[in-house]
């Protein structure tokens, strides 16, 4: 009697926050579970997913292309999105993560409709980022005179300031604005280590439940910081004005939008407080990581290979205003090497490493090797950073060539989407769900990269130069990250 008594709550006091407390319960509901089955419990079959891994652009073709409506899910079981998208009893869904059909349908035109397709209305936003970043870098690098910099960090923050004003306009102060950036970088990494460490069962979840501890109170601090600035752009959704037209931040279409609702409002629902919060973290996320992990590995590159860095500092100059910035138009389309340069580097270094299907019934034949697999479905995993390196497909694939991509090349008709005949690189992904922002992506990496290439000379390190920049990759991660943060001689050209 006194121990059951006693031992709970011994154990509601040890527990010190719900997650502990939940963990621990896990733990002595698997105890009991065992000494009920003892040892004659035999396992019992149950259906498991199987995964699937694609490297083969034509198998990916096939797949994502040609039975595109079999393969238009992400697996909802997946770890960690489902840990973010169940709150309090509801499902938080954003465009990730939300199952195709009519609620995907809206939210994805809406991004579209009113941020997306008005790159040129936010052309102003984009050239005082370029010009912020900059003047942080001139900075940093001994006043222009020359110094080693590591980029990672002023890209980082140049690039979030401008997809933070790009969703909640000019509301955000410097300092709250730094620790949203921090937040989000923390729960991305975090979400990438449970995305490797992760699995389905109850012991891996016991095993990791720090990371799951901590990736709650990660969602919990986003909703901290987010809902003043929402609440904020509730009471005066003041306009945000652009170049010729006008924009509004993407949080005032979320508030004004209405999404399909399960009950019976005909004219559908608002969003709740938790999808909103989802929303902007994905917004926000899905803005800044891709961008910047481009850019870094593209000076790396032009670094690696200075004919390549003065060939296209050449077309830049030739393109740049008195003031050296680029128009929005130049870079949406006037400069073919600026473009491949581009082109190459998301080739081969895919900011997105992976993307995933889940995947059932005679859909499942377009893989090689796959029969029709029942319907609680298998995974398919799809390697793009394998797939842009397919030596099938490309000459030289390890090489950073961005002639490949002008006239005459052998990627000469090749784009950053595939289209419907084949596919050769992917950084976008494919299908119904590929990226909804491959224009706004290409332009914002062009935006950065050419003001960085106008104004600055890009060297090697002391440390680099004799070893030469390491190319390595980051192992794991949602982004694929340079394994060694690219650090590099930069002097401001006069
Ligand atoms: C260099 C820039 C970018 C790269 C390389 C990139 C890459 C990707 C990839 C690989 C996917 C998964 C596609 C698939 O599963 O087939 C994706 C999805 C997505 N991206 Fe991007 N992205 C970039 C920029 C952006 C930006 C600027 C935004 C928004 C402002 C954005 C919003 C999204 C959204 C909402 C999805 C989910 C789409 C869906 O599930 O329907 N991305 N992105």
């Amino acid at each position: 009697m006194h121990l059951l008594t006693t031992y709970p709550r011994l154990i509601i006091q040890l527990a010190a926050t719900t997650m502990d407390f939940l963990m621990l319960l896990a733990v002595l509901l698997c105890l009991l579970a065992g000494m009920a089955f003892g040892r004659g419990y035999t396992r019992r079959a149950r259906p498991q997913a199987t995964t699937h891994h694609v490297s083969a652009p034509a198998v990916a073709h096939r797949a994502l292309i040609e039975n595109a409506d079999q393969f238009f899910n992400r697996p909802g079981t997946s770890v960690p999105g489902s840990l973010a998208i169940w709150r309090n009893g509801e499902r938080n869904d954003n465009i990730a993560t939300v199952m195709y059909g009519p609620h995907l349908r809206v939210l994805r035109c809406n991004l579209t409709a009113e941020i997306l397709s008005r790159l040129g209305s936010l052309a102003p936003l984009h050239e005082e980022a370029a010009r912020a970043l900059v003047a942080d870098l001139s900075a940093l690098c001994r006043g222009g005179g020359g110094g080693e910099v590591a980029i990672r960090e002023p890209l980082t923050t140049a690039v979030f300031a401008l997809a933070t004003r790009m969703c909640f306009g000019d509301i955000v102060d410097a300092g709250h604005r730094i620790t949203m950036g921090e937040v989000i970088r923390q729960s991305i990494v975090l979400a990438g280590e449970l995305t490797t460490s992760l699995g389905a069962s109850m012991l891996s979840k016991l095993a990791n439940w720090r990371r799951i501890r901590r990736i709650y109170t990660l969602l919990d601090r986003q909703v901290e910081l987010y809902l003043p600035l929402i609440a904020a752009r509730r009471q005066s959704q003041s306009q945000l004005c652009g170049n010729g037209g006008i924009v509004r931040p993407y949080i005032d279409t979320l508030l004004d939008l209405r999404v399909p609702d399960d009950g019976d409002a005909p004219a559908g629902r608002p969003l709740r407080r938790g999808e909103l919060v989802a929303l902007v973290f994905e917004f926000l996320g899905a803005a800044t990581g891709s961008t910047a992990t481009c850019v870094e590995w593209t000076l790396a590159h032009l670094i690696d290979q200075p004919e390549v860095q003065d060939k296209l500092r050449c077309e830049i100059d030739g393109e740049a205003d008195a003031g050296g910035i680029l128009s929005s138009k130049s870079l949406r389309g006037g400069m073919p090497y600026l473009n491949a340069v581009v082109q190459e580097s998301l080739r081969m270094h895919p900011p997105v490493p992976v993307i995933i299907r889940s995947v059932h019934g005679e859909g499942a034949k377009a893989i090689g090797g796959m029969t029709a697999v029942p319907v609680d479905g298998a995974m398919v995993v799809f390697n793009l950073g394998d797939i842009g390196r397919d030596e099938k497909t490309w000459t030289n694939p390890d090489k950073f060539q961005p002639e490949r991509f002008l006239d005459g090349g052998e990627a000469e008709d090749i784009g950053p989407a595939p289209g419907p005949k084949e596919i050769r690189m992917m950084p976008f992904g494919a299908g119904h769900r590929r990226c909804p922002a491959v224009n706004m992506g290409m332009l914002h990496i062009k935006c950065f990269l050419a003001a960085l290439v106008h104004e600055f000379d890009w060297t090697p390190s002391a440390e680099d130069c004799s070893k030469g920049v390491d190319m390595t990759e980051q192992a794991g991660g949602f982004v694929k990250l340079m394994k060694k943060p690219l650090c590099a001689r930069v002097t401001r050209r006069t």
